[in-house]
């Protein structure tokens, strides 16, 4: 797993570290790693046309060790300082010494100066910014966005808030962040995802010193794990049974998607219950089908309850049928909008449950979900006692005890009608295997992303292409390539 920090996080770590270091020498180890990637980025720097932006604090004294390094070897830097009176002294001096050039932001041409780079670091603002950026750095920051060149930014993108992602005005639009010590929070979810772009991290010695975090990332491996095949002594019912109540007779589809989804993740059992009973069992022949309730579909080990099932009083209570068993649940869609009338069925719970709310879903529980993804995900499952998956470009899960996961593969491609059943139905799969419930969110929301990634390398998908594509991407997250058969992984 990749822990994420907030910024008061790395300080605290930070500070040990310059305690037993000569002075300077992290921001020595910031900026060879930072040049390093720019290297590498650019295919070689000989000739190439560096602009750095240059801020007052320390992150500007990275990017003018980091230009000084390029200059070096050969690039046409120039640093634009956004306060010339207060740029990073001893960067600057290194600067100049490597042959770099010395612009003022508000100077002539300095736009034209920015549009025109091959590369424009982003050393405005780091861990100790506050707030968006003021208009000379904007405006450098669009010109950079416009120019044809890499965009690149120090440590984060600036202007964005490194804790939550919250971007409060304008923020640099990096292609990548190469980002020191550890990955911050902010450089993966909201809109500090969408300014970051890919992000590098360069070890500078910070991890020994680091709590533990609070807030994960996982890899393939972590989501592997928990999607093992069956060993020989699985039979169907030893696999985790899931058991969906979706769909209606207006929208049977929901109930075939999401039925399908648990079917192609988990394929030991799986048992439907609910009014799209025909569509279900035409799609899905080796479901275990009733038009009843969810009580006479028969033994299961995790229930998901709400796609398409509808809003009407024989959904209510089968939705509180499901929930006063103790066994795991997964509450989506039209279950949600039921839930947030008369939330108290799912604070008596100690089995575990997922919601897995969109905005809008989530909102109808009392409190819009704000700037800060994780913490809106965190309030909302200490407040209810569960675990809560709040579906975005980068969907977060947390837990009551405020333990939350950021999924890292998403893709907007994921955005169309559909795909949340598919969601909840993988989510039911992983949660009736035992895991806890903000585990099995994060667990299925990879997945997910990882189907979604796969079906998008042929063009626009629907939500059906993500069932159909779900036992390779399995594979591929277990890391079994798709021309070798399993028992040559050996
Ligand atoms: N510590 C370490 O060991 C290491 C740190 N490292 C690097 O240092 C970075 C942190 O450096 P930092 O603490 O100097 O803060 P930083 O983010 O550069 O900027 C603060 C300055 O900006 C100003 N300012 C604030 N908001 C503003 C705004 N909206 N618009 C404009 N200005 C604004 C504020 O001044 P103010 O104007 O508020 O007086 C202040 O002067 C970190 O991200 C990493 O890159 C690495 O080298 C590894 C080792
Ligand atoms: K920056």
């Amino acid at each position: 797993m990749i822990g994420l920090y907030t910024a008061e996080e790395i300080r605290a770590a930070e500070e040990p570290l310059l305690a037993e270091t000569p002075p300077g020498t992290l921001m020595q180890r910031a900026a060879t790693g930072l040049a390093t990637v720019c290297v590498r980025l650019l295919h070689g720097v000989y000739g190439r046309r560096v602009a750095l932006l240059v801020g007052t604090g320390n992150n500007g004294g990275d990017a003018l060790y980091a230009g000084a390094r390029l200059a070096a070897r050969g690039a046409r830097v120039t640093a634009v300082l956004l306060d010339a009176e207060r740029a990073h002294p001893a960067g600057l001096a290194a600067l100049r010494r490597a042959g770099g050039r010395v612009r003022r932001a508000e100077g002539p041409d300095v736009r034209d100066l920015v549009a025109r780079a091959d590369l424009v670091l982003d050393g405005i603002l780091g861990i100790g910014g506050s707030g968006g950026l003021r208009p000379v750095a904007a405006e450098l920051s669009t010109a950079a966005a416009e120019g044809a060149g890499l965009t690149v930014a120090v440590d984060v993108p600036s202007g964005i808030d490194a804790g939550t992602g919250a971007v409060d005005g304008a923020a640099f639009p990096a292609m990548h962040t190469v980002t020191f010590g550890a990955v911050k929070l902010g450089l993966v979810v909201g809109e500090g995802r969408a300014h970051a772009g890919q992000v590098h991290l360069v070890d500078i010695g910070l991890e020994p010193h680091l709590p533990a975090a609070t807030a994960h990332q996982l890899t393939d491996a972590d989501a592997a794990a928990r999607l093992a095949p069956p060993s020989a002594t699985d039979d169907k019912y030893s696999q985790g049974v899931v058991g969906i109540v979706a769909g209606s007779t207006t929208y049977p589809g929901a109930g075939v998607l999401c039925t399908g989804a648990a079917l192609r993740t988990r394929p030991g059992l799986v048992r439907y219950a609910g009014t799209a009973a025909d569509g279900v069992r035409a799609a899905w022949p080796e479901v275990i089908v009733t038009d009843g309730r969810p009580g006479d579909a028969g033994r299961v080990q995790a229930w998901v309850v709400g796609p398409g099932m509808g809003t009407d009083a024989a959904a209510r209570s089968a939705l509180d049928e499901v929930l006063a068993t103790d066994l795991p649940v997964v509450v989506d869609a039209d279950a949600l909008t039921l839930l947030a009338e008369d939330p108290g069925p799912v604070r008596g719970r100690s089995a575990p449950t997922l919601l897995t709310p969109h905005d809008r879903e989530f909102a109808r529980f009392g409190a819009e979900v704000g700037a800060d993804r994780v913490a809106a995900a965190r309030r909302l499952a200490a407040d209810l006692g569960c675990a809560v998956l709040l579906k975005g470009e980068a969907t977060v899960v947390a837990d009551a005890d405020g333990a939350a996961f950021v999924n890292g593969t998403g893709t907007p491609w994921l955005a169309t009608a559909g795909t949340g059943d598919v969601l909840s139905g993988i989510a039911g799969a992983v949660l009736a295997t035992g895991p806890r419930a903000v585990e099995a969110g994060a667990v299925a929301a990879h997945l997910h992303g990882r189907t979604g990634q796969l079906a998008a390398q042929r063009g626009p998908l629907v939500a059906g292409d993500l069932v159909r594509r779900l036992p390779e991407a399995v594979g591929r997250v277990r890391g079994l390539r798709p021309d070798r058969l399993g028992d040559s992984e050996a």
